[in-house]
């Protein structure tokens, strides 16, 4: 973790090494991720299967590569009550939420006669990746799947690796709870790569959508454009605004919980107190030894963490937008106040008793969020994600000769003359 000041004087030449450090794609990645996506498109399952072996340790002919819809009917009927109730509670806030963003078409007529509209429609085939590398995300499963099943997808096929080829029960309820259309075993760059370009076994998809680590979130970007995505949602992150009058315990909770998620996680926290700024890095070192997921968030935090001390909350807005974080956390009396001067964040959680991970379970805002500063120009998922607009006009002859000079002349000035004679034809 690194501590740094905004009194001092290479506070401007270090704040600017945080925000370009790259923590999630490098060269590395990206070569390997290349590597994979050419050799799946190119071999198909035979390649699948062997990243599978090679990183998920398990043959997918032993296995199998889907699961069927009586498991996850019969993980269902397993879960304990609570975990069900959780389950639904969360499906349905997370349902009610996104039903509002279902999108209205237009159509007018101007006073030419000339109609004009768009209507949207849901993409026919949606891929869906639930992470499973370092732990299991049933709410990620309902997270992706409700705004695919309120947009109106034909198909919803979700991916998901089980390493060492342990299925986690709780992910299946998950998908039985929406009602998927397939359940893929498989998961990271080859996935995606699979869904992309389809093999014999699996047909593609138009749209991948969903969080993954750095190779998932890489390979969604590299195959931009041979499917549509939503955006690249990688390694969680956190920016944690607070003044001193917050707990220490409850904020140190608050980076952690992003920490834990991957080695490549970030949480940083923004103070006007000095004394809360040491109060929680004490309770982080504290917490972090508690965690059964201590590893991953020691690495997380001593990598990638920061405290940073402002002389007033204000002074760290203009930080906090260039850092454009998934998760912005405002600790403090009145959050709308620095909610309004802000315009780069994933998702805000407002007030002491908003911990982001409400909004990763069961608040109703969608947890898949743009992460590695693209929240400048992403946003998180939504219906919008899983549906595309389509244009339309219809002219008659008043209309056309109402406008159609303009286009013949645009036309010629462009040296069009095809277009110029087709508008043109109509005219006489
Ligand atoms: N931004 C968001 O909205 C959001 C939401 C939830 C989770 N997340 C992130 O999702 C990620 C989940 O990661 P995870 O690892 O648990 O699961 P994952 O499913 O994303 O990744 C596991 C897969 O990664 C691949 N992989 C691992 N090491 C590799 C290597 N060396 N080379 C090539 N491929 C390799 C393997 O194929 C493996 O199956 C975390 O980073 C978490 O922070 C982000
Ligand atoms: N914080 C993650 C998004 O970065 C979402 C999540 C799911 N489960 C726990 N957390
Ligand atoms: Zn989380």
């Amino acid at each position: 973790m690194i501590k740094l000041t905004t009194t001092s004087p290479t506070f401007a030449a270090d704040f600017t090494t945080l925000v370009n450090a790259r923590r999630e794609a490098d060269a590395d990645v990206a070569r390997d991720v290349r590597a994979i996506i050419a050799r799946v498109r190119d071999e198909g399952d035979s390649a699948v299967h062997a990243y599978t072996q090679s990183f998920d340790r398990h043959d997918l002919d032993a296995t199998g590569w889907q699961i069927d819809p009586s498991e996850w009917r019969a993980a269902y009927d397993g879960l304990a009550p609570d975990l069900r109730t959780a389950l639904e509670l969360a499906a349905e806030r997370i349902a009610t939420y996104h039903e509002k963003q279902k999108p209205q078409g237009t159509d007018s007529t101007d006073a030419n006669g000339i109609r004009t509209g768009a209507r949207w429609n849901a993409i026919e085939h949606a891929g869906i990746y639930i992470p499973g590398g370092r732990a299991a995300y049933p709410s990620s499963v309902l997270m992706n799947a409700i705004p695919a099943k309120v947009a109106g997808v034909d198909r919803i096929v979700m991916v998901t690796p089980t390493p060492d080829g342990e299925v986690n029960p709780l992910v299946l309820a998950a998908a039985h709870i929406v009602g998927v259309d397939e359940l893929w075993r498989i998961g990271g760059a080859q996935a995606i790569a699979a869904l992309a370009y389809g093999t014999d076994r699996l047909r593609p998809v138009d749209v991948i959508t969903g969080p993954g680590n750095a190779w998932v979130a890489e390979a969604k970007r590299q195959l931009y454009g041979v499917v549509g995505i939503d955006m690249v949602a990688g390694p969680s992150e956190i920016v944690v605004v607070a003044d001193g009058e917050n707990r220490a315990d409850w904020i140190a909770a608050d980076l952690l919980s992003q920490s834990e998620h991957d080695p490549t996680s970030q949480s940083i926290l923004f103070t006007d107190s000095a004394e809360f700024a040491d109060a929680v890095a004490a309770a982080v070192d504290a917490q972090i030894e508690t965690l059964a997921t201590s590893k991953v968030a020691r690495a997380a935090w001593d990598a990638n963490g920061a405290i940073i001390v402002v002389r007033t909350l204000e002074e760290a807005l203009p930080l906090v937008d260039r850092l454009a974080a998934e998760h912005l956390e405002l600790a403090c009396d009145d959050p709308q106040a620095l909610f309004d001067k802000l315009r780069h964040a994933g998702s805000v959680f407002m007030g002491r008793h908003t911990p982001e991970a409400i909004g990763d379970y069961v608040a109703g805002p969608n947890h898949v969020l743009p992460t590695g500063r693209r929240a400048r120009f992403a946003s998180g998922l939504s219906v919008l994600d899983f549906m595309k607009r389509t244009s339309f006009l219809q002219l008659g002859p008043e209309g056309l000769a109402a406008i159609g000079p303009a286009a013949v002349a645009l036309a010629q000035a462009e040296g069009l003359p095809a277009h110029a004679r087709s508008v043109a034809l109509r005219l006489r």
